[in-house]
């Protein structure tokens, strides 16, 4: 196979220049075409992964979807804040109405394969880069995304109703829609200089 003929400056631009845009910036009720969502997955697909276990599993909300989530993940809030005394009515509406601003909400799973025998920290990495690609197509298509591990990220019968075992995790969830906005958030980082040893 002939080399591609990669544009260096384009991969610069879209790796410095994706940003994460959150709920309050989202265009609602205007939702993004399917076959975009499928772009997103498919890049999502070409993650690198050890021993290609390919451990990233998608479920995807929209349309009626959304209420779905919302419900399930507002519903479920509701029982285990009851129980535990903590319950706040704010926390509730958040969970059953942000979802519904979203055009595609999708749930970021780790399902192991244990024959691998791979430590667990390789399949979380490599469903973490499979993130980072439906970061930067989304960016791409100039679209609002961003990666949450809030609600139900954690809960332990969240992984039930995913449908996961013991052994894999819900590693949160990426939500997608048309940017309210024609601005662009700034990004920031500290210098890499900061943060890097080089031994020669
Ligand atoms: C593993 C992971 C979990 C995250 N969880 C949340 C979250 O729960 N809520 C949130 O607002 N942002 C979350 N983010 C997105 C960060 O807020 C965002 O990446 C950060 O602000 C840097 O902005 P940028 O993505 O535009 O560079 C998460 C990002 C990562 C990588």
């Amino acid at each position: 196979m002939e080399r591609p003929d990669f544009n260096i400056e384009e991969v610069n631009k879209i790796i410095r220049g994706r940003r994460s845009m959150f709920v309050a910036q989202f265009k609602e009720n205007d939702p993004v075409d399917d076959a975009i969502i499928e772009e997103i997955l498919e890049n999502a697909n070409w993650a690198p992964n050890h021993k290609l276990t390919e451990p990233w599993r998608f479920t995807i909300f929209t349309g009626e979807g959304l209420k779905k989530f919302a419900d399930f993940q507002a519903g479920l809030y509701k029982e285990r804040a009851t129980k535990n005394g903590n319950y706040m009515e704010a926390t509730y509406q958040k969970l059953s109405e942000n979802p519904l601003k979203a055009s595609h909400i999708i749930a970021v799973q780790m399902k192991r394969d244990l024959r691998a025998n791979l430590p667990v920290m390789e399949e979380i990495a490599a469903v973490a880069m499979a993130v980072q690609n439906m970061y930067l197509t989304a960016a791409a298509q100039g679209l609002a995304a961003y990666w949450g591990t809030g609600g139900p990220t954690f809960w332990p019968e969240a992984k039930e109703w995913f449908g996961l075992e013991e052994e894999d995790m819900l590693m949160g969830f990426f939500y997608v829609a048309k940017p309210a906005t024609e601005r662009w958030p700034a990004g920031k980082r500290k210098p890499i200089a900061e943060k890097v040893n080089w031994v020669r």
